[in-house]
């Protein structure tokens, strides 16, 4: 028996992403961007005339940030590119920081001055290898390291402290942020979720953090991969609010909507058994959710 679907949730009338990331709600064009990482795809929603557009890649498609100037800045298993939607052409950028038959991009996104940072996974997973890059002034540069699979990046209202996490290690980390120099320090952990242990039932285990974003007040909603649910965490790093999904895989919540309240989360659908998937046909989708607090605003990337 499939599970219900609540009456808060809705869900967005496109086909489903084998691995639904990077949603990001683009002010200008009114519209939400997501990725499906290895389904090589970029997507866009227009809720208010229901257009879907969706462009095809030849590879990892694992994070989008919307630029100045009508372009999108994508972090590609091939390196970084600026991609114009209106003509579908894509402008390299940079090459790949790290060997891309064993690591790739993986969720990413503009800080507030405008510098695109993405973070890698690291395939093997036998180690912490993966590390997160910032792209400024035409240079791609290393800014930490030390995870398997980055994730979670996010910064506070006042931009002065980043969030990054490791899902492998179920750990979101803070760091402080200089917004001038674009520099982290002062690494932190500032949230450590239990580990998930072998042969443990998905019912006993609460997920491991995925993708983030931060609302008007400061709290960080983050999805819990393979935990059925999103949370909204205090500054503090204190559970405020826990939504259950009819998805065991939301992958990253953002804001949208014009007034920003309206929480769209992407799902993934890949390599999940049959009998989860029969349960929860919704897999793979980008959900909905309204909300109190609005979020912060995209920020834009500048491409050069
Ligand atoms: O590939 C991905 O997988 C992870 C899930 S897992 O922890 O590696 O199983 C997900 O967090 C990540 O965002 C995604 O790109």
């Amino acid at each position: 028996m499939s599970t219900a679907i609540p009456d808060d949730i809705g869900v967005i009338p496109v086909a489903p992403s084998l691995l639904g990331e990077s949603p990001v709600w683009h002010a200008t064009e009114r519209s939400l961007y997501w990725c499906d990482i290895p389904g090589h795809k970029l997507n866009r929603f227009n809720p208010a005339s229901g257009q879907h557009d969706e462009w095809a890649f030849d590879t990892d498609v694992a994070c989008c940030a919307p630029a100045l100037g009508g372009e999108l800045l994508l972090a590609l298993r091939t390196g970084l590119v600026s991609f114009d939607p209106a003509t579908g052409r894509s402008r390299p950028l940079a090459k790949p920081p790290y060997d891309p038959t064993i690591e790739r991009f993986n969720d990413g996104k503009a800080d507030p001055q405008g510098r695109m940072w993405a973070g890698t996974l690291y395939e093997p997973r036998d180690r912490a290898a993966a590390a997160l890059y910032c792209w400024a002034g035409g240079k791609l540069t290393r800014q930490a390291e030390g995870v398997t699979t980055a994730n979670g990046l996010a910064w506070s209202p006042d931009g002065r402290t980043a969030y990054w996490s490791d899902t492998k290690a179920h750990t979101i980390y803070a760091f402080d942020f200089d917004p001038v120099l674009g520099t982290l320090s002062g690494k932190r952990v500032w949230v450590q979720f239990p580990v998930k242990q072998p042969g443990m039932d998905l019912a006993d285990y609460g997920g491991r953090p995925d993708g983030a974003s931060v609302d008007a007040e400061g709290c960080y909603w983050v999805a819990m991969f393979e935990g059925a649910r999103v949370l909204r965490l205090s500054p503090r790093g204190e559970l405020l609010r826990e939504v259950k999904l009819p998805v065991q895989c939301p992958t990253m919540p953002c804001f949208g909507g014009p007034d920003l309240k309206t929480l769209y989360i992407t799902t993934g659908r890949e390599n999940r058994p049959a009998e989860e998937l029969a349960r929860m046909p919704w897999a793979g989708a980008v959900l909905t959710l309204r909300v109190d607090v609005p979020g912060l605003p995209a920020n834009f990337a500048k491409a050069g």
